[in-house]
């Protein structure tokens, strides 16, 4: 496929997933400043907090914890399962997050919420969780958005954070905010369907991408961002990928270089780089692409950009949604329907 070929992209493209990576930069500051607006639960301390959700939902979560690293005195645990932990109880705030409101690990997770008395929090468009929350009273952050949950990532990472700043968690992050919704919209003139190949940094990758193995690794604040990439590159481009954490990855994966060979000769791993990133983490970063290179491995680099942290975290999230985006139009394959996720989930309704 021509990855200039923009007709061709619009016929497979048949939801405007395109039309959801382009509107990011508007996402995140809306739902930052709706966020502002919606009603908070009556208790405000706590000892620790607990973000419910899955896929798409979850990631967002993962993002803002570690973002917050640094701004924020509780613990953010994000929770992709059933049963909460024995530890999660009336001093802990849970935040229900679901796009549809009908994922059962999120419901699951809620209703051992109610058990337990903690404080709850809804973040979802309708769906059963909406209808929970108007019955038992909980503060419902319900947000209109008509696509998959994964192109919603904006409003799950700006709602949470609009609630930590409003429940007085944090200090106002509005300034670092704007920078990164600047900074995505500056990076975008580069990666749009109309810049062509020989100046789209994302359509180049995809290139190198097709018919490979991806692994993406990344560390500190920028490791959700390589789960991220994981995600897009499995949902849109329905493909194979892994992320791996540094400095972790230097403890085991390294020593897993040498088989199967044949594999690993046609794997492509990508390293996520930024300069606010702990300096043992950058040189960590150098290190191990050169030594997957010296085993045979083919490697790249995406550096983020803007100034701060939160700039650094969406724009190389935008990079590698729009780089999954074209990986899907290289493979011809529609990068909104998951059918075999949908199945997989009646499947598991029905029993
Ligand atoms: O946000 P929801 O509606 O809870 O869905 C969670 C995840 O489930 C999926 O629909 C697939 O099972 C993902 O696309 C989504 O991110």
């Amino acid at each position: 496929m021509n990855l200039d070929d923009v007709t061709a992209f619009q016929q497979i493209d048949s939801q405007d997933m395109i039309g959801q990576i382009n509107g990011l930069p508007d996402q995140l500051n809306r739902a930052y400043e709706l966020g502002k607006t919606f009603p908070l639960p009556e208790k405000r301390k706590f000892h620790s907090v607990l973000i419910s959700g899955m896929g798409g939902s979850a990631i967002g979560a993962d993002l803002v914890a570690s973002y917050l690293q640094d701004k924020i005195s509780l613990p953010i645990i994000v929770h992709r399962d059933y049963e909460l932990p024995l530890w999660a109880g009336e001093d802990t705030l849970v935040v229900a997050s679901s796009h549809s409101g009908n994922t059962e690990e999120t419901l699951w997770a809620y209703d051992q919420a109610r058990q337990r008395g903690c404080a709850i929090v809804a973040i979802c468009t309708g769906g059963k969780l909406a209808g929970l929350a108007r019955k038992d009273g909980v503060p419902l952050w319900q947000f209109d958005h008509r696509h998959a949950p994964r192109t919603a990532v904006g409003f799950s990472f700006g709602l949470l954070l609009a609630l930590f700043e409003q429940l007085g968690l944090i200090s106002s992050v509005e300034q670092e905010v704007d920078e990164a919704v600047h900074a995505m919209r500056n990076v975008q003139t580069n990666l749009g369907i109309d810049v062509p190949v020989t100046h789209n940094p994302a359509k180049r990758m995809a290139g190198q991408l097709f018919g490979r193995w991806v692994v993406v690794l990344a560390a500190d604040y920028l490791a959700p961002v390589a789960r991220r990439w994981k995600g897009q590159i499995n949902e849109l481009a329905k493909a194979w990928a892994q992320f791996e954490f540094l400095p972790e990855a230097d403890h085991n994966t390294l020593a897993g270089l040498e088989n199967p060979s044949a594999m690993l000769m046609n794997m492509m791993a990508l390293f996520i780089q930024a300069p606010g990133i702990n300096s043992r983490n950058q040189k960590r970063i150098e290190l191990t692409r050169e030594m997957f290179m010296t085993q045979g491995i083919n490697t790249d680099m995406i550096v983020a950009r803007g100034e701060g942290k939160l700039a650094h975290i969406w724009t190389s999230l935008l990079f590698g949604d729009y780089m999954a985006y074209y990986l899907a139009m290289a493979y011809g394959i529609d990068p909104t329907p998951i059918p075999i996720l949908d199945a997989f989930k009646s499947e598991m309704a029905s029993v």
